[in-house]
């Protein structure tokens, strides 16, 4: 489960820009590019080697950047985003063993959901903060919603994934199911492989000009 303050954290930051990056030695002007534009919350995915020692490099160089892992999906991976810096960890899916397991090490967890069964699985084993995964393929905010509504009155929110970008963001943030967005349009795998620091730092602008729209 989230803690109290990271869960805030989020929800402060409102958007979480999704990184999959394949060399760390990028890890660091990347996450400053985004911070030039504002995002103030970065989740680095396990799925390239890079990752670790990216996260590695930012948390000690841009330690103002709430960071997490994303994609874990092992214990193993549990324990080495919270020894690499990471502040939260988050996954696709729901695995009841690394959400307790997150737990017993004080990583804070948001697992991903996607239908009512999962929701259940999530709140019996602590979590209120979710991802909501692969969102805009299964019907985005509307599907969100009707999906959230029994569970409402017990204080949930979601961080909707997948599919996200500058056109449909806003439908979201101004949902109080939202905690925050997340999405790799920010920074995309070949715009951070082109060192393009100054495109990321425009998409992270023109995000964050959106999400205040949004929430005003
Ligand atoms: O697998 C999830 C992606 O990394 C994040 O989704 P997106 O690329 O559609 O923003
Ligand atoms: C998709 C997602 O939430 C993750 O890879 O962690």
């Amino acid at each position: 489960m989230l803690s109290k303050e990271i869960e805030d954290q989020i929800r402060a930051s409102g958007i979480i820009a999704v990184i999959a990056i394949e060399d760390a030695a990028d890890a660091v002007p990347m996450a400053k590019a985004l911070q030039k534009g504002g995002i103030t919350a970065i989740e680095l995915t396990l799925r390239t080697p890079a990752a670790l020692d990216s996260i590695r490099a930012i948390s000690k160089e841009v330690p103002e950047i709430l960071l997490g892992a994303g994609t874990i999906l092992t214990t193993e991976q549990v324990d080495a985003a919270k020894e690499a810096g990471a502040s939260f960890g988050v996954a696709p899916g729901l695995n009841s063993r690394i959400i307790e397991y997150a737990d017993k090490v004080g990583l804070p967890f948001a697992p991903g959901v996607m239908t009512p069964s999962d929701i259940e699985r999530a709140l019996e084993l602590g979590c209120k903060t979710m991802k909501f995964f692969p969102s805009e393929s299964v019907g985005g905010m509307k599907t969100l919603s009707t999906m959230a509504a029994p569970y409402k009155h017990l204080g949930i929110s979601f961080i909707p994934l997948g599919g996200l970008n500058e056109g449909n963001m806003a439908s979201y943030l101004t949902s109080p199911l939202v905690s925050a967005i997340g999405g790799s349009w920010l920074a995309k795998t070949d715009k951070i492989a082109a060192k393009d620091w100054d495109g990321i730092e425009a998409a992270a602008a023109k995000a964050v000009a959106i999400a205040k729209e949004a929430k005003a």
